[in-house]
């Protein structure tokens, strides 16, 4: 169990104008600017269960993150993971969980990946026999016997992700922490990724949060989303709900030669470029056969097409409506 309570946490970043002149002016005197990456942030998350974490760029998932994983101490609330306090027992804790950060690496650079799990084996005081096991499986089931021993630095961004996510789970952690874990890869590899983040959590009850910008890995792995918005939980829910609540509206790309057609009531213009048009329709307002003798009596015509509205889409709307 994950109880994140009134969490608040402020950075204090130093400021320095442009300019030789303001940089020696700063060895003296410096100004300082706080910024609220997280704003009385509270949620619970039960065992077992994976959640998604989304909202844009400096939204503060990431600072939520390194919290949960004892990496950072917030200003002031409090959090509870497996009833322990993350950065007030961080020698027990760490043992319960797995952390990947999709943008740093937690293997050794230089050394075959083989020696950095060993050294985890080491770190963690993980049994032998666990040891054993979860590396035959964890080997088998993200493909890494090649891997081993070969040295971090010379593996594919795919090839280092399956290792960095076997390493943080060779000691069977409980929880599972994982920010922007398909950030750069292909589409085989996101695949396999999400494929195997849900068999580990189906299989071992291992609880998942993930952070991402990719709506498939949501779409793939859960069913309930947190959505961050400058510091602040916008909104806790599941995923179906949210869509049948953004997504009433239709799609509707249309195709046309001459000037683009005025739109009418009931209808959005999402994007128009060289005789294309996207339009979000309101079929409460106007029904979908209305708008489409609409355009065919109002344009060129030539081709159109109506479609759901995508979890991309319905995200982006949240973000509009939010306006974060
Ligand atoms: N070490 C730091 N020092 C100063 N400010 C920071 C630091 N880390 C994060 N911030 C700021 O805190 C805010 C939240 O950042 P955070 O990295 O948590 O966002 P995020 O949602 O993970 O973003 P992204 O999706 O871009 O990774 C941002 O305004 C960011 O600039």
């Amino acid at each position: 169990m994950i109880e994140f309570q009134n969490i608040t946490k402020t950075y204090r970043v130093a400021k320095r104008k442009a300019g030789f002149g303001n940089a020696v002016k700063a060895l003296f005197s410096r100004e300082y600017e706080t910024i609220h990456a997280l704003s009385n942030v509270s949620f619970q998350v039960a065992d077992g269960e994976i959640v998604g974490y989304i909202g844009p760029n400096g939204a503060g998932k990431s600072t939520t993150v390194k919290i949960m994983c004892g990496i950072l101490t917030p200003d002031s609330g409090n959090c509870i993971v497996n009833g322990r306090n993350p950065w007030k027992e961080r020698i027990a804790y760490v043992r319960e969980i797995g952390v990947v950060f999709g943008q740093r690496s937690q293997l050794w650079w230089d050394v075959p990946i083989i020696d950095s799990f060993e050294l985890f084996r080491d770190m963690y005081r993980i049994e032998s026999k666990v040891y054993n096991e979860n590396l035959e499986e964890l080997s088998t089931l993200l493909d890494l016997r090649e891997l081993l021993k070969t040295p971090a630095r010379n593996l594919s961004l795919g090839q280092r992700m399956r290792c960095e996510i076997a390493a943080s789970l060779l000691h069977n952690p409980k929880v599972l922490f994982l920010d922007e874990p398909t950030i750069g890869l292909d589409a085989i590899s996101k695949i396999a990724v999400r494929k195997f983040v849900k068999k580990i959590n189906k299989e071992r009850g291992t609880t998942v949060i993930i952070t991402t910008h990719d709506m498939q890995d949501i779409e793939a792995l859960t069913e309930r989303v947190l959505l961050i918005g400058h510091g602040k939980i916008l909104l806790d829910g599941n995923i179906d709900e949210l869509k049948r609540r953004t997504s009433t509206e239709k799609k509707i790309d249309i195709k046309y030669d001459g000037k683009p057609p005025a739109i009418c009531n009931g209808m959005k213009c999402r994007k128009i470029k060289q005789n294309q048009m996207s339009i979000f329709l309101d079929p409460h307002i106007l029904s979908v056969p209305d708008a489409i003798a609409f355009f065919a009596a109002h344009t060129g015509l030539t081709d159109i097409s109506v479609s759901d509205i995508s979890t991309e889409e319905m995200v982006a709307t949240l973000y509009k409506e939010y306006d974060i």
